[in-house]
């Protein structure tokens, strides 16, 4: 190990290191590089790191008790945009800071949040399926979907991603509704989108629901029983932001009464659900596995 280079730890579970694998040499050129399962293995003989390098999909267990192994540690990174999987505060009160990578995410975060719209509007997870099927047929009426183009789009969190979203959603002539803790003026005219101050507001007028707020005690279960009553029976609910932003029972019961018409989910939880959760088994369910940021660009340098 080059004892000149700063010493870093990244998270390894199951094998495979929570930053991508290529980006290991990269590291190892510029730190003393040790995974935390060898870490783990070795407190004392490694407790000099100054760096932890995280992937924010491993949710790694930021405790005091790995804090206090690493007495020099200065920084937490993790890859990603959201740190709601990390205790900012109490990792704050050991002099450690945090970053994290929001602006490289928005717009591949945003392509995906129009992905799961498109899919989900077009039935095209049934119709995929029609189409590889042995029995396939010309024209089935499960893969009829809705127009995207004049719909109504309710954006909850006009952030950077909320705003990159609005920006393709603009290109896709629809209307834009957005419910945000401030009013964003200048976002607003540049899209043409319509601010409604009271999230019901935006709920009760909107064919899709998008959700885009960050984790945090105020937006967690902001999707409940009643937000869901709001919604429109024609309405679809697409969620790129944390699983925890909804009431999942009461999603699934919204979608089983036919509350509303359908969900896109990039977010659920836990991650991932259960084999025998009722959102795997449900006809108007898109599911994708967390992958808001997954592009070779954005992974790859
Ligand atoms: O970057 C993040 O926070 C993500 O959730 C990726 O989808």
């Amino acid at each position: 190990m080059n004892k000149e280079l700063p010493g870093a730890l990244v998270e390894e579970i199951g094998g495979t290191i929570g930053v991508m694998e290529e980006h290991v040499d990269f590291l190892k050129e510029r730190f003393s590089l040790i995974t935390m399962k060898e870490f783990k293995e070795n407190k004392e003989h490694l407790a000099d790191k100054i760096v932890c390098i995280f992937n924010w999909a491993n949710k790694p267990d930021v405790n005091s008790e790995l804090l206090k192994a690493l007495p020099r540690l200065k920084v937490i990174a993790s890859a990603g945009a959201g740190v709601d999987h990390l205790d900012i505060k109490m990792i704050s009160s050991y002099g450690v800071k945090v970053a994290n990578t929001p602006h490289a995410v928005t717009n591949s975060t945003a392509d995906l949040a129009m992905t799961l719209l498109l899919v989900a509007a077009r039935n095209f997870m049934e119709a995929h399926q029609i189409a590889v099927s042995p029995n396939t047929v010309r024209f089935h009426a499960n893969w009829v979907g809705g127009d995207i183009t004049g719909m109504t789009l309710g954006i909850v969190g006009m952030g950077r991603i909320g705003y990159k979203i609005a920006q393709r959603a603009k290109a896709f002539e629809m209307k834009i509704l957005y419910h945000n803790r401030h009013r964003r003026p200048e976002e607003e005219k540049s899209v043409g989108a319509s601010y409604c101050e009271r999230l019901d507001d935006l709920l009760q007028q909107s064919d899709y629901v998008m959700l885009v707020v960050n984790l945090s005690p105020e937006t967690e279960k902001l999707m409940g029983k009643h937000e869901f009553q709001m919604m429109k029976p024609s309405a679809m609910l697409i969620n790129i932001s944390r699983g925890l932003v909804v009431d999942q029972e009461a999603l699934v019961e919204a979608l089983e009464t036919g509350q509303i018409k359908a969900a896109a989910l990039d977010v659920t939880y836990p991650e991932p659900l259960p084999r025998d959760h009722p959102l795997l088994k449900m006809s108007n369910v898109v599911l994708a596995p967390h992958m808001g940021t997954a592009t070779r660009e954005i992974t790859h340098f």
